[in-house]
């Protein structure tokens, strides 16, 4: 291996440490994103004892994965938009809410779609 390629390699090994990291950060400070991942565990746990098939278990993976994103995504405009201001300010208060309502929009439609699984898998 060259000497470029242990550069690309160790790059790419940082850019996984530092995610990571940003995910142990989150994790430790938002309450939002515990209650998440509890939540997909019984979510999981629930779909296995059912026994959903394994193309609704990639949708539940995919449903899982974009909230928990969002929720990521979420806590990173909460921690600019308290960066750029301490103060209370519309603006603050618009872009807090709408990254929230993000989250908000995908667990519902989530919730939906895992209903129907549910109901498809039981009474098929
Ligand atoms: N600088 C600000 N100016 C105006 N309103 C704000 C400001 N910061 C927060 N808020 C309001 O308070 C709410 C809670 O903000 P906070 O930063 O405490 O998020 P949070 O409670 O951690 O949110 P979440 O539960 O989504 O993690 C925001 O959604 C927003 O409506």
């Amino acid at each position: 291996m060259n000497g470029r390629h242990l550069r690309v390699h160790k790059r790419l090994f940082e850019s996984f440490k530092d995610a990571i990291s940003g995910f142990l950060l989150a994790l430790a400070q938002e309450r939002n994103l515990k209650i998440q991942l509890a939540a997909a565990v019984l979510v999981l746990c629930f779909s296995w004892s059912i026994r959903v098939s394994l193309i609704y278990l990639v949708i539940i993976f995919v449903l899982i994965g974009g909230v928990i994103s969002l929720e990521l995504i979420n806590t990173a405009v909460e921690r600019l938009v308290d960066l750029v201001t301490k103060e209370n300010h519309p603006i603050a208060k618009a872009a807090k809410d709408t990254a929230a309502a993000a989250v908000w929009w995908f667990s519902v439609m989530a919730a939906v779609i895992f209903i129907v699984i549910v109901c498809a898998t039981l009474f098929h």
